[in-house]
């Protein structure tokens, strides 16, 4: 098998995850940049990559393939520079970001014919950023979509996808408008929306001071999303911006379809309208394929004891399996509740509902 450079440009949540990926490889070397120094040293201590370089010129000189893993600006301007650049070899160009029109435009306008752009965007995420967060498992189960550019072909794309197969995501090509506007819908708009409920409940807190007690339970999982990167989301919004205006435009008419049901007292309309969205939402891809990984949850039966929850959470801890987040359900006085407790994968989940069961605990997977 060839020997393959691997240059990844910005070592954050991303760019990290996948540098992880590639490591797995025998066959490659992983070399990277960042332009901030602590997080190249982080890298290059924690073995995330095997070389650093000291610019992006060195990188791209050494590479077969590059990785960009920057933001959307970032990203566009080093393909911008690599129109100047001698290569003595095709260059396989690869990016991650969020909304690709900008990013395939700027891929486009490239005239360099050494260089073979194919956009891609893994679908997974965290509300952490940076190398810290970086995890090899990130992927799993996710949507990878790959955007090839006009002097891409199969080939380039299935290159990628071997590369990244220790991923274990879901490859599939999509063309740059479908992409835009399935990720504005499915991802992008609902980020607006959760901003904007927590924003209607916040705007009662002066008349309701309580309210900020009894935000639980569905305000809690509808707002999750909320609480993201603020700095990636408004480049997300802006860079897909008509997708958003327009489904923005949307939105403000079904909300005034809504508004005028329950004005007029539509009670069989809108038992329809809740009733189809729940047909709808009910049949989603939940534990296998989905266009964003869901958490893997377990429910764990706790009766309202002092030290139940360090006891779960310690029965855990104890295999090194992490909990990405814990939430007590429906606990009140002398009745009994439940933990749900998330992990990053099937198999963690299984492992703790194993565990847990051999400590006597009643748990449940939904
Ligand atoms: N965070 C998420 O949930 C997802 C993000 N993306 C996309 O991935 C890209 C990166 O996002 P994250 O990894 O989350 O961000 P991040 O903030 O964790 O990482 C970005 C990295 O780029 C580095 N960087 C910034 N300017 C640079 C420069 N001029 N040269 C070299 N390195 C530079 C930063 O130091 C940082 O390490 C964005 O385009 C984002 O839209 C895609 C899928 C999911
Ligand atoms: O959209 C979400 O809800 C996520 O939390 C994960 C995510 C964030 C950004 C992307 O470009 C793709 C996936």
């Amino acid at each position: 098998m060839e020997h393959t450079t691997i240059f990844v440009v910005g070592l954050g949540l991303i760019g990290g995850s996948i540098a992880l990926n590639l490591q797995n490889n025998k066959h490659s070397t992983v070399i990277g940049f960042d332009g901030n120094a602590k997080t190249l040293d982080y890298a290059m201590q924690n073995q995330i990559i095997d070389q650093q370089v000291t610019s992006f010129e060195e990188g791209v000189s050494l590479a077969d393939i590059v990785f960009l893993a920057t933001p959307t600006s970032i990203t566009r301007s080093y393909i911008q520079q690599l129109e100047q650049m001698k290569l003595k070899k095709e260059l396989i160009v690869t990016d991650v970001c969020s909304v690709k029109k900008p990013v395939m435009e700027t891929a486009e306008s490239l005239t360099n014919q050494k260089v073979v752009f194919v956009g891609g965007h893994p679908m997974a995420g965290s509300h952490k950023n940076g190398i810290e967060a970086a995890k090899a498992h990130l992927f799993e189960n996710a949507y990878y979509l790959f955007i090839p550019g006009t002097h891409a072909c199969e080939e380039h794309v299935s290159k990628l996808e071997k590369l990244l197969s220790s991923t274990r995501s879901y490859f599939v090509t999509v063309d740059v408008e479908a992409h835009d506007q399935m990720t504005g819908v499915i991802s992008h708009f609902p980020h607006l929306i959760a901003s904007a409920l927590v924003h209607q409940a916040r705007s009662w807190h002066d008349t309701h001071p309580f309210l900020h007690e009894l935000a639980a339970g569905g305000f809690r999982d509808i707002t999750r999303i909320a609480s993201s990167h603020p700095k990636m989301w408004n480049d997300i919004f802006f860079q897909n911006r008509e997708t958003m205006i327009s489904l923005l435009s949307d939105w403000i008419h079904e909300m005034d379809h809504l508004k005028s049901l329950v004005e007029t007292l539509e009670h069989d309309e809108l038992h329809t309208y809740l009733e189809q969205a729940k047909q709808y939402r009910d049949g989603l891809p939940v534990k296998q394929k989905g266009a964003i990984p869901s958490f893997y949850d377990l429910y764990v039966d706790i009766h309202d004891q002092p030290g139940a929850l360090s006891e779960v959470t310690h029965i855990v801890a104890q295999e090194t399996i992490s909990i990405v987040n814990i939430q007590i359900l429906e606990i009140r006085e002398g009745i009994s509740g439940a933990l749900r407790l998330s992990f990053q994968t099937a198999k963690d989940q299984k492992h703790a509902q194993m565990l847990l069961q051999s400590n006597g605990y009643e748990v449940t997977i939904e």
